[in-house]
């Protein structure tokens, strides 16, 4: 049976997107192959998984890592009136194999930065929501810009949006983003994608002006239908 190291497993609501307020239940895995700078997750392996028995008390068990895939499963299966299944990290499709072989009640929803698109052929099957990423940061060891942005377009075309599985975009937007990246992204991405979201970046010193947002929704919106959506879940403090 596989075994995998994992950070967290909660019940929260979707913090972010298209389907901000559903209820979910989280899985973050650890271990991301990027390092963004705006980042606000340890993707550190801990000794210890947190799991949170009741929704929103931050009473939470330490589980000794690694956890195997049943018990992954049965603590996500444990939460009630759960909308979907949120595979976060660090980067979850590091751990596609786990993925593979779980067994849950409710549909998955993968978070990803989409830069793995091997991995993600293995779970294709198996996801029916993709938030995924696009990366705009340009500091990438052993590869350019243009190479992480070809794997970024491939991953996107084997997790495309198809009747069986929404898939939507998300960029977080900081003040040094440049809106003609972006535009030559989502062009890129137009195909494979139900929508697109704007998230300005959650540190105040690092976010983007509001006009820039704007004018770039409104550029966006002449060929994708385009949102802009801040993290909502930091705006009342839960996980
Ligand atoms: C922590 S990541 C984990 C999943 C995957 N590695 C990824 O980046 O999509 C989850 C989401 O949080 C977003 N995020 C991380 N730090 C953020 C910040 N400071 N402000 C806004 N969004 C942020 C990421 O862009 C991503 O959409
Ligand atoms: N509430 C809540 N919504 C989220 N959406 C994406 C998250 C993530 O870290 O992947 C996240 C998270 O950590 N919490
Ligand atoms: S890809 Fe996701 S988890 Fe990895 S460093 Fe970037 S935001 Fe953090
Ligand atoms: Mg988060």
């Amino acid at each position: 049976m596989m075994q995998v190291p994992v950070s967290e497993i909660f019940c929260s609501v979707q913090g972010e997107g298209p389907h901000v307020g559903v209820r979910q239940a989280f899985v973050r895995f650890v271990g991301c192959n990027l390092n963004c700078s705006y980042c606000d997750t340890n993707v550190q392996k801990p000794a210890f998984c947190k799991f949170e028995e009741v929704p929103g008390t931050n009473v939470f068990q330490e589980l000794a890592n690694p956890l195997g895939v049943e018990a992954v499963s049965e603590l996500l299966n444990s939460y009630e009136n759960v909308h979907s299944i949120s595979l976060t990290g660090g980067e979850p499709l590091l751990e596609a194999d786990f993925i593979g072989e779980m067994d849950v009640l409710r549909p998955l929803y993968l978070e990803s930065n989409m830069t793995l698109p091997d991995m993600a052929k293995k779970i294709r099957g198996k996801i029916s929501y993709v938030s995924g990423d696009v990366k705009l940061i340009d500091e990438f060891e052993g590869e350019n810009f243009e190479s992480h942005l070809e794997r970024t377009f491939e991953c996107f075309r084997v997790l495309r949006n198809t009747k069986d599985r929404e898939c939507f975009s998300k960029l977080v937007i900081t003040k040094d983003t440049s809106s003609d990246d972006v535009l030559g992204v989502v062009d890129a991405i137009a195909g494979y994608v139900s929508c697109v979201v704007l998230q300005p970046v959650t540190q105040k010193h690092l976010a983007p002006e509001i006009d820039v947002m704007l004018k770039l929704q409104n550029d966006l919106l002449d060929s994708i239908d385009t949102l802009i959506i801040p993290q909502t879940h930091k705006m009342w403090g839960c996980l």
